[in-house]
């Protein structure tokens, strides 16, 4: 059953009045809908069943369950064990699975690790602790910073392991909310290894030995198994003086030199904590600028904001061909550099440690893609359209097989691989949904953040040139916005790309306080199609961040007599309302 905005509104009202979090909506007669639960407010674990009046939103009873809540919805065919499965837990498979349930659909998850996957145990959920904590020592440690708002305080010191705690206690808290959440959906969670056996057919047991264990049958399957480090050849990790990610995120030591490998997000997000507590940093980079991904001007602005003036400098053009770990405090790590180009040795480094952070490589190991007439490409990604549909190896549709997140490799963020999970669910259930891959949101949650939407400023200016529309930039700074320069974090941009002729926003970027939670206006433009006409005329609190949006969004002017009828249009509306 769909979510409609009014069980949307008893969704609420359920989550307030007893407990959350709430199940999905279950119509229990033409009037009356059911809501499910979890942990109710008043101490005790048990789950509650609340039915409430669909038109007057009235509790009609409420009662505890005490047996174990079985499967909410049967499947629809009988033919199968499950209408879905999905092949991985991650927030990618999460996120399919809450939206099949929704759905009406009877879903099982199979999980070959650990529920939660890369994001909440090894990935945005642990760095951002991270992330949180050192830059609460970044922030005392700025003396002049505090000195400008009035403020000194004394010595700052903090504990290594305390803040490594903290990111160990958020994981098994975010990871065990994850668990219940679908436990409490009747989701079935199968531990084990999948492998696919057809487009119906699924095996799943210990690794290696998964032909030994169960057999589970679905009208559909979403292949969701996510990604894991890539580390290039020559790069051995030991996991305690070379490393990636995975290790970092534990912060067993604090080396007083490490070399990060990569400037994207998990370089630059690391770079912070570092350097926030005391380690300096090295950048190798192999393309010729640093954070080669970032819209150039952005990237500029990152390099002044979150660079220098930090113990951090660089290598471009390079890359770590060998490095031979060191022993922590005895022997230094050794780094080979070659030219990237050129391929010709150019240099040796020697440092504390090395982190590796040059992307994530899908995976898709022991899936068994040839059940179904599929492979991984070059890259090891498996295939799918634009419906998330897997295409097998003469690119045509493998049906009721769907593959999502990190091991697709359309958008490796976690808001993507669940929203790409949705979509498949939208597919299966019969109405074609394509999601707008340029309407989703990034953000890098340094000090201060960086976020974007959309296109760079080079790409938009490419389109420009090859479809002959006009490019309106517009630009403001954080400096000319009150809360901002209250809080004295004047230093931070926002621009946006848009079409001059019909007022399309292609891309907006922001580097500044809040970055990351200040895109969301933009890209919910872009996904609703929203043109700057339109957004120019929404209110904004004062004096809030919000404002430098809203500035931005006001600059902007559309060139052609249509558009103007439209801003025309727009302005009678309140005088008719
Ligand atoms: C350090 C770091 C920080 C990050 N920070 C952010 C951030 O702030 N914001 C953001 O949006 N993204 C961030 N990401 C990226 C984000 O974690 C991934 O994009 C996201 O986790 C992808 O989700 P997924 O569901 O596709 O895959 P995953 O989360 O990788 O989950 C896949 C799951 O499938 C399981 N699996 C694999 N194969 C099988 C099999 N054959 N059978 C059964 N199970 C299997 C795995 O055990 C895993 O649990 C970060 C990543 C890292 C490494
Ligand atoms: N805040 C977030 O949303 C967030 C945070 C961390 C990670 N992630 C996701 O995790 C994924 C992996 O992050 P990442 O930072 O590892 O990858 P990335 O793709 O963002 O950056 C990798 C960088 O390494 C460089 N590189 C690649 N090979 C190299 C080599 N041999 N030598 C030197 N440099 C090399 C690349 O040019 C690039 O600049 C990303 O796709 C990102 O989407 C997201």
């Amino acid at each position: 059953m769909a979510l409609s905005t009014k069980s949307g509104n008893l969704v609420n009202r359920c989550a307030k009045s007893s407990a959350r979090p709430v199940s999905v909506p279950i119509a229990v007669s033409r009037n009356a809908v059911k809501f499910i639960c979890q942990a109710n407010l008043l101490g005790t674990n048990a789950p509650y069943e609340s039915v409430f009046n669909k038109s007057s939103r009235h509790l009609i009873s409420r009662q505890k369950i005490t047996a174990r809540l079985s499967v909410v919805a049967k499947s629809t065919d009988t033919k199968y064990d499950y209408d879905l499965i999905i092949i991985g837990c991650g927030v990618g498979g999460h996120g399919a699975a809450l939206h099949a349930v929704e759905q009406g659909l009877k879903v099982a998850v199979i999980e070959g690790h650990d529920v939660g996957g890369t994001c909440v145990n090894r990935g945005c959920v642990p760095s951002k602790a991270l992330l949180a904590a050192s830059g609460r020592v970044r922030e005392f440690k700025n003396a002049q910073h505090l000195k400008s708002l009035g403020i000194q305080v004394g010595s700052v010191s903090f504990d290594r392991q305390g803040i490594a705690d903290h990111a160990s206690q958020l994981v098994q808290n975010v990871a065990g909310n994850l668990q219940r959440s679908l436990e409490a959906l009747g989701v079935d969670i199968l531990m084990g290894n999948g492998k696919l056996m057809g487009p119906h057919t699924v095996k799943y047991g210990k690794p290696g030995r998964v032909d030994l264990g169960g057999e589970v049958t679905a009208k559909d399957i979403i292949i969701a198994t996510g990604s894991v480090p890539f580390v290039p050849p020559g790069i051995p990790i030991d996991g305690k003086t070379v490393f990636t990610s995975d290790h970092a995120l534990k912060l067993e030591w604090l080396p007083n030199w490490v070399a990060i490998i990569g400037s994207g997000y998990i370089g630059l997000e690391f770079s912070d904590v570092y350097t926030a507590l005391g380690t300096e940093v090295t950048f190798i980079e192999a393309m010729d600028n640093i954070m080669p991904t970032f819209d150039r001007e952005i990237a500029r602005l990152s390099e002044r904001l979150l660079i220098k003036g930090r113990p951090i400098d660089y290598r471009t053009g390079v890359i770590a061909t060998k490095v031979t770990p060191g022993v922590p405090g005895v022997k230094p790590v050794v780094i080979e550099l070659t030219d990237f180009k050129t391929k010709k040795v150019v240099d040796t480094m020697e440092v504390d440690a090395v982190m590796v952070a040059t992307g994530r490589a899908p995976f898709t190991t022991g899936l068994n893609l040839q059940a179904v007439g599929a492979e991984t490409d070059r890259r090891g990604f498996v295939p799918v359209n634009e419906k998330m549909q897997v295409l097998d190896t003469k690119g045509n549709l493998v049906p009721h097989v769907y593959c999502i997140g990190d091991a697709n490799g359309k958008y490796m963020l976690a808001h993507a691989a669940s929203a790409q999970g949705i979509s498949a669910v939208e597919n299966m259930c019969g109405r074609p949904h394509v999601l707008n891959h340029l309407s989703v949101p990034a953000a890098c949650f340094t000090h201060p953040e960086v976020s974007f939407v959309g296109v760079t400023q080079e790409k938009a200016e490419e389109l420009a040139k090859e479809q002959g529309f006009p490019l309106g930039v517009v630009k403001t700074s954080f400096k000319a916005n009150s809360k901002a320069l209250a809080e004295k974090e004047g230093d931070g941009l926002a621009k946006m790309m848009y079409r001059k002729d019909t007022g399309e926003i292609l891309g907006v970027h922001i580097i500044g306080l809040h970055a990351a939670d200040l895109i969301h206006e933009a890209s919910n433009a872009i996904a609703t199609k929203q043109t700057v006409q339109d957004i120019k005329f929404n209110v904004h609190a004062h004096p809030t961040l919000s404002e430098v949006l809203d500035e931005l969004f006001k600059q902007a002017h559309v060139e052609t007599p249509v558009a103007a009828a439209a801003v025309a249009s727009k302005i009678k509306e309140p005088v008719a309302a």
